[in-house]
């Protein structure tokens, strides 16, 4: 992509209105732009982060054995009136109207919607295990929405709703979904900690939060250091092997968020420098809540025993438009963001010092043509600026790469490559810099 031919409303100065630095990185580096309070446009740059964190989030799902679906985000009342939440949701249910005076609601999750479809055609425990997920917009009118797009009012959610015989085999279901978390959160370069966690109004009595630590984080967290270093299952992992192998580890230690707390058990459990008391971003979370639906909704299914009983379900959600602000949050300096490659919007930022000087332009057009046929996705700054603006830039966007192409280099056949996370620079020939990247 050339910046000449791209749209990328870098702000100079930081908006007042930020407060946590995710978010003031976000709007200056031309992410999001707000349309209303807690609702986004995401612009270029931040689009293509989003595309990229789904495209994990999908990948993991899928290999847990979720299959994808796309429920719509408005709903009809009546789904919600049969399991008895339209009343008790409250004021952060999005109500409308439609031209018919019939009763919508933008969907703040899907819980109910997910059963209506699973009651329409499931009726025997032989297609079970079954989890079904989506990703799509939600809508929860938060009274204080802040901190840009990490507590939105529209925001993009992985929702996945599983369906099994009974509580043992829906404990399958949620040990799966808690490995496909690890993973996911950790290919986005993220240490995000299952802690217990309450279930408010989406129910059940099982739940955790995953958490990313940062001091900007709303949730307050206490947990035991070494839960920290826990190994994350590999690629490889086999979802129909040893679950509890794997989640050991991770529920070995104590971790809570400050909801379901206990004090006396931390200081008994933890020794005291193993003690952390800090602050972390929920990302995601997991549920395991029986009957809670498929009993007022009549999911039901005939055992092998020909009884009918209602299926045991879970949801299991990660805030995908909340972990761009997440990942920044974990992963900035004073100059900007510093993009992990799994997720970054260009691999490669190619930076033209001097465009007008043809020796210097033939160059960086050759590197951008050759790293791009090599299917690197490069963001080639082609515009002509000051070099220091050019820096700041490239630096504020927090691409992996630069290659920073100069007539100076070009004259010896050199360019200059630098890795944005570590600041270290190389001059290379050119053959060498590609070889590098690709
Ligand atoms: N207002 C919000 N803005 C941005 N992300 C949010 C917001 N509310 C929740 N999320 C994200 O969405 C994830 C799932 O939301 S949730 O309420 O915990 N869970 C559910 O809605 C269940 N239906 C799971 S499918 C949260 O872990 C969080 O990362």
């Amino acid at each position: 992509m050339r910046l000449s031919r791209y749209f990328l409303p870098i702000l100079r100065e930081t908006p007042k209105e930020a407060e946590i630095v995710s978010h003031r990185l976000m709007l200056r580096a031309g992410l999001v732009r707000q349309q209303a309070a807690g609702i986004y446009s995401w612009l270029p740059l931040g689009q293509r982060v989003l595309s990229r964190i789904e495209r994990i989030v999908r990948e993991e799902q899928d290999r847990a054995g979720a299959v994808e679906i796309l429920m719509p985000t408005i709903q009809p009342a009546d789904l919600w009136r049969e399991s008895g939440r339209y009343d008790d949701y409250g004021k952060e249910m999005l109500r409308i109207v439609d031209r018919h005076e019939r009763d919508m609601l933008y969907g703040p999750t899907n819980e109910e919607m997910v059963t209506e479809i699973f009651r329409s055609y499931v009726s025997s425990y032989k297609a079970l295990p079954l989890n079904l997920y989506h990703i799509q917009w939600k809508f929860r009118d938060e009274v204080r929405p802040r901190f840009g797009v990490m507590r939105g009012r529209e925001f993009l959610m992985k929702d996945a709703y599983s369906f099994d015989i009974d509580e043992a085999a829906a404990r399958i279901s949620y040990n799966k979904m808690f490995v496909a978390y690890l993973r996911t959160f950790a290919r986005m370069g993220l240490t995000a900690i299952p802690m217990r966690a309450e279930t408010g109004p989406i129910g059940g009595d099982l739940s955790h939060e995953f958490l990313v630590l940062a001091e900007t984080g709303e949730s307050g967290v206490y947990c035991h250091k070494d839960v920290l270093d826990q190994p994350v299952p590999g690629e490889g992992f086999d979802y129909s092997g040893d679950l509890d192998a794997a989640i050991a580890p991770w529920t070995a230690y104590y971790a809570a968020t400050e909801d379901v707390h206990d004090q006396e058990r931390f200081e008994r459990e933890v020794p005291e420098d193993k003690r952390l008391h800090t602050r972390g971003i929920e990302v995601g979370q997991v549920f395991y809540f029986g009957t809670k639906y498929s009993a007022p909704m009549k999911a039901t299914v005939a055992g092998p025993d020909g009884v009918e009983r209602p299926v045991h379900s879970g949801s299991y959600g990660v805030g995908v438009s909340r972990l761009a602000g997440a990942i920044i949050e974990a992963s900035h300096d004073d100059d900007g963001i510093i993009w992990p490659d799994s997720v970054a919007p260009f691999a490669v930022g190619l930076i033209n010092l001097k465009p007008v000087d043809e020796a210097t332009s033939a160059a960086a057009e050759g590197i951008y043509e050759r790293l791009t046929k090599a299917g690197i996705d490069v963001l080639y700054d082609d515009v002509d600026n000051r070099a220091g603006a050019k820096f700041a830039t490239m630096d504020l966007i927090g691409l992996p790469w630069q290659v920073i192409v100069g007539p100076k280099g070009i004259a010896s056949g050199e360019v200059e490559i630098k890795r944005r996370a570590t600041g270290e620079r190389e001059t290379l020939t050119i053959d060498a810099a590609i070889n590098r990247l690709v």
